[in-house]
């Protein structure tokens, strides 16, 4: 089978930082948690919830003895991007997992979740997605058809946006960690930074705009995502959508085609106007006007620093990037220690072209907030940076 290939090392460079990236090794901090708690946690659910032979179990095992008690160890032999990993990881295989960075061994971590489970083997497992029960469920959960009554009957753009930044917090990956998932948000001022007005100004003032969204978590969040890009096509906010999906499952719930297809289907069985979505969208595919891509760099380990050509020059054509969610957050500014009041403008100027990001804070990392409000926050300590209480819009135009 001709497998699309990860650019093999091929990629640009990234610049040099002054600030360092983020890790794993502190047992105070997030990555540690990540490492030791969360990661474990789903390798014990996967291995429960589906009926994997003895194979997929000892490979299983094999990963979580390896992450928590031994050397970061490459692709095996037969694997399609082999190359790819070994050139990428030449500096971190026989490490300790917690010496590599953060964004880059969990990155890995979903890569050999993929082979232990025998995802790209031909033979009964192949490409069954090992999270699919999860984003299952979430798709049909309590309160899923009363939100999208009322999200499809609203007009109001506001409200689709919130709807696709707080649908965000829907993030199974919180399922496997100590906290559960976070409240709703409340009525408190749960945004750490609000440049909505600039987002719309731009679209108004830009058309006909052509627009990018690199989405995050399938189910909720993705339907919530679908709600705006119909808003927006349907108002000529933009003319047309291209959403980035994942060419294969990571990071538990992210959406893939194949969940995008499912969220089509749930909204088309749906009451109310929900169902008139699904069609419009539909049409909008096969018209063209929405456009799905699934580039391999979106299940790289680096950042969009470190982006590939093409992929850089699609986003050169978008009149707005808009980047969903936590990693592609991590992904857009760096995994890095920032000082938090860094101006986001100033670390995404490198960027292709105007971009946002509608992010709930699921980890450390976090640029662009004023000192007014990190003083605010700061006295609620440190929770508020990856419990994904709170959440931010930010734009560079
Ligand atoms: O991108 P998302 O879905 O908003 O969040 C991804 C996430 O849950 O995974 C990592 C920890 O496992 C963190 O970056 C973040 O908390």
């Amino acid at each position: 089978m001709p497998w699309p290939r990860p650019e093999s090392g091929d990629l640009p460079a990234a610049p040099a930082f002054d600030v360092p990236e983020l890790g794993s090794d502190d047992p105070g901090g997030f990555g540690w948690s990540v490492l030791h708690d969360r990661t474990p946690a789903l390798i014990a659910q996967v291995r429960d919830t589906r009926p994997y032979g003895p194979a997929q179990r000892r490979a299983l095992d094999s990963l979580l003895e390896e992450i928590t008690s031994s050397t970061m160890k490459p692709l095996g032999s037969g694997a399609h991007d082999r190359d790819a990993w070994d050139r990428w990881g030449a500096a971190y295989f026989g490490r300790p997992w917690g010496d590599v960075p953060f964004l880059w061994w969990e990155s890995y971590f979903y890569r050999r979740l993929l082979e232990a489970v025998g995802f790209f083997e031909p033979g009964p497992w192949f490409w069954l997605d090992p999270f699919d029960h999860w984003k299952t469920a979430e798709l049909h959960g309590p309160g899923v058809d009363a939100d999208l009554a009322a999200l499809a009957a609203t007009s109001e753009r506001q409200a689709l946006l919130s709807a696709s930044l707080w649908g965000n917090q829907a993030d199974l990956g919180f399922l496997f960690g100590s906290t559960g998932l976070p409240d709703a948000p409340g009525s408190g001022d749960r945004l750490v930074a609000d440049e909505s007005a600039l987002l719309w100004d731009a679209l108004e003032a830009g058309r006909p705009n052509h627009v990018g969204v690199v989405t995050d978590n399938a189910g909720r969040e993705l339907l919530a995502d679908l709600l705006l890009a119909d808003h927006l096509l349907e108002t000529g906010l933009a003319a047309t959508l291209t959403l980035h999906l994942k060419p294969r499952p990571y990071y538990v719930s992210d959406a893939t085609t194949a969940d995008l297809v499912a969220c089509l289907r749930r909204l088309a069985a749906a009451e109310g106007r929900a169902a008139d979505v699904s069609r419009r969208l539909s049409q909008a595919i096969g018209a063209g006007r929405l456009r799905l891509r699934a580039h391999e760099f979106s299940c790289a380990p680096w950042s969009f620093h470190r982006m590939p050509a093409d992929l850089a020059e699609e986003f050169r054509t978008f009149s707005l990037t808009v980047l969903k969610g936590d990693l592609n957050y991590r992904r857009l500014v760096g995994d890095r220690a920032w000082h938090p009041a860094t101006p986001f403008a100033e670390v995404t100027a490198y960027f292709p072209g105007p971009v946002a990001a509608l992010r709930t804070l699921k980890s450390d990392v976090v640029t662009g907030i004023s000192a007014a409000r990190l003083s605010s926050l700061g006295a609620s300590g440190r929770g508020w940076r990856t419990e994904g209480t709170h959440g931010l819009i930010q734009v560079r135009l």
